[in-house]
C-alpha cells in the first residue's frame, strides 16, 4: 500500500507551548488532538502544503519553517508519512477558520487523546537544541564541575556524561555532582554506557556508545535513552530499540576523531530527515551551527569543548 503524505506544523508560543487542535466529527480519529496540518496535494512540496493548510485552518501566514523529522505510521485505514516542521514565526492571529477546537498547550500537559502517531513525538518536543558532552578528560573533574555549573546557570538543559578515561572515583564523583546540579536546573543528565552508575545517581537516562548500541538487544530501562551513531545501520538499530534521540558524528572535522571522514551537512540532512527520531549533529560544532543543524532537519548540536567555554 502506498503512503499518504501529510505535512504537520508544530507552532510554538515561546519555548514551552504549542498549538493543538481537535479533529472534527467527520474526520477519522475524531476528537483526537493533533498538530495543525494535512495531506500534501499533488505537485506540492511538504513545506508548501503546510503553509496552505495553516492558512486554511488557522488563517496564519507562515514566515519561517524549520524542517524536523519525518515519521511513518500505520493506521487501520492506511499508512501515513508525516513530515513535521517547527513553526516559530508567522503573520496573523490564529483562529478556528474551519470551526475546529484549538488551544495553546503546555508541553507538560499533553492533551488526551493524542493521535497515536504523535505519542512518542510529544516527549521529544521538550528536547533542547544543545546536548553538552562532558570533558573532564580535558579540564579535570573539579574544573568540569565548575564549568557545568556555569553552563547550567546559562540555561543548558541536556548533559551527557562521557569521560571514559578518568578514574572510577572521579567519574562517580562527577556523576553524583552532575546529577544534583542538573536536577536543580531542570536539565536532563544521561550517563554514557553505564546503566549502574546512571541508576545509582538517579540520572534521567543512559547514552549508548555506538559499540554498546550494536550489541544492545533491548531499550535500556530509563526515562531517556539515546545513542551515538556514525552510520545508517546505527540509526536503524536506535530506532528498533525505541531510543529517544541519536547524536550523529562527525558532521564536521573534529579534534576528537581526527581520522574520521566528516559527513557534511547535506548527508546529515538525509539521515536526520529519514531517521524518524531527533538527531543531534556532533563534531566540530560551535553555537553558530545550531541554526545550521536545524535548517538541515536536526534537533540541534552536540558539543564537547565548546559547550564549556563559559566564564
Ligand atoms: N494534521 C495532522 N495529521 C496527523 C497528525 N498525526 C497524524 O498521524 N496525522 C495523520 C492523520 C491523517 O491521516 C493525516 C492528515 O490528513 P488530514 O488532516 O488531511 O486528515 P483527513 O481527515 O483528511 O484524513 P483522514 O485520515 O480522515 O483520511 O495525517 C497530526 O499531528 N496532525
Amino acid at each position: 500500500m502506498t503512503d499518504t503524505h501529510a505535512a504537520v506544523g508544530i507552532i510554538w508560543r515561546g519555548d514551552n507551548e504549542v498549538l493543538m487542535q481537535r479533529r472534527r466529527p467527520q474526520q477519522t480519529f475524531s476528537g483526537y488532538w493533533e498538530f495543525p496540518g494535512g495531506k500534501i496535494q499533488f505537485g506540492e512540496t511538504p513545506a508548501q502544503a503546510l503553509c496552505r493548510e495553516l492558512q486554511e485552518e488557522l488563517g496564519i501566514t507562515v514566515t519561517t519553517l524549520q524542517p524536523w523529522l519525518r515519521r511513518r505510521h500505520q493506521y487501520p485505514h492506511g499508512n501515513v508519512m508525516l513530515h513535521f516542521f517547527h513553526v516559530r514565526a508567522y503573520a496573523g492571529v490564529p483562529y478556528a477558520a474551519e470551526g475546529q477546537q484549538w488551544q495553546w498547550t503546555l508541553l507538560a500537559q499533553s492533551p488526551s487523546p493524542l493521535l497515536p502517531a504523535n505519542l512518542s513525538l510529544w516527549k521529544w518536543l521538550s528536547l533542547p537544541s544543545v546536548c553538552a558532552v562532558t570533558a573532564a578528560e580535558i579540564f579535570g573533574v573539579e574544573e568540569m564541575i565548575k564549568r557545568m555549573q556555569a553552563a547550567l546557570a546559562n540555561r543548558l538543559k541536556l548533559v551527557q556524561l562521557r569521560d571514559k578515561n578518568i578514574s572510577a572515583e572521579g567519574r562517580r564523583h562527577l556523576a553524583t555532582t552532575a546529577a544534583t546540579l542538573c536536577r536543580a536546573h531542570q536539565a536532563l543528565l544521561l550517563i554514557n554506557d553505564d546503566e549502574q552508575l546512571a541508576r545509582d545517581v538517579q540520572a534521567d537516562g543512559v547514552h549508548l556508545s555506538s559499540g554498546k548500541l550494536a550489541v544492545c538487544d533491548r531499550r535500556p530501562d530509563f526515562l531517556w535513552a539515546a545513542a551515538s551513531c556514525h552510520h545508517e545501520a546505527d540509526i536503524a538499530k536506535a530506532v528498533t530499540l525505541g531510543l529517544d534521540f541519536v547524536v550523529l558524528s562527525p558532521v564536521n572535522k573534529t579534534l576528537t576523531h581526527v581520522k574520521a571522514t566528516p559527513l557534511g551537512w547535506e548527508r546529515f540532512a538525509e539521515f536526520a530527515t529519514t531517521a524518524g527520531l531527533p538527531v543531534y549533529a556532533l563534531g566540530g560544532m560551535t553555537v553558530a551551527d545550531i541554526a545550521v543543524a536545524q535548517q538541515h532537519s536536526g534537533q540541534g548540536i552536540g558539543m564537547m569543548r565548546q559547550a564549556w567555554n563559559v566564564q
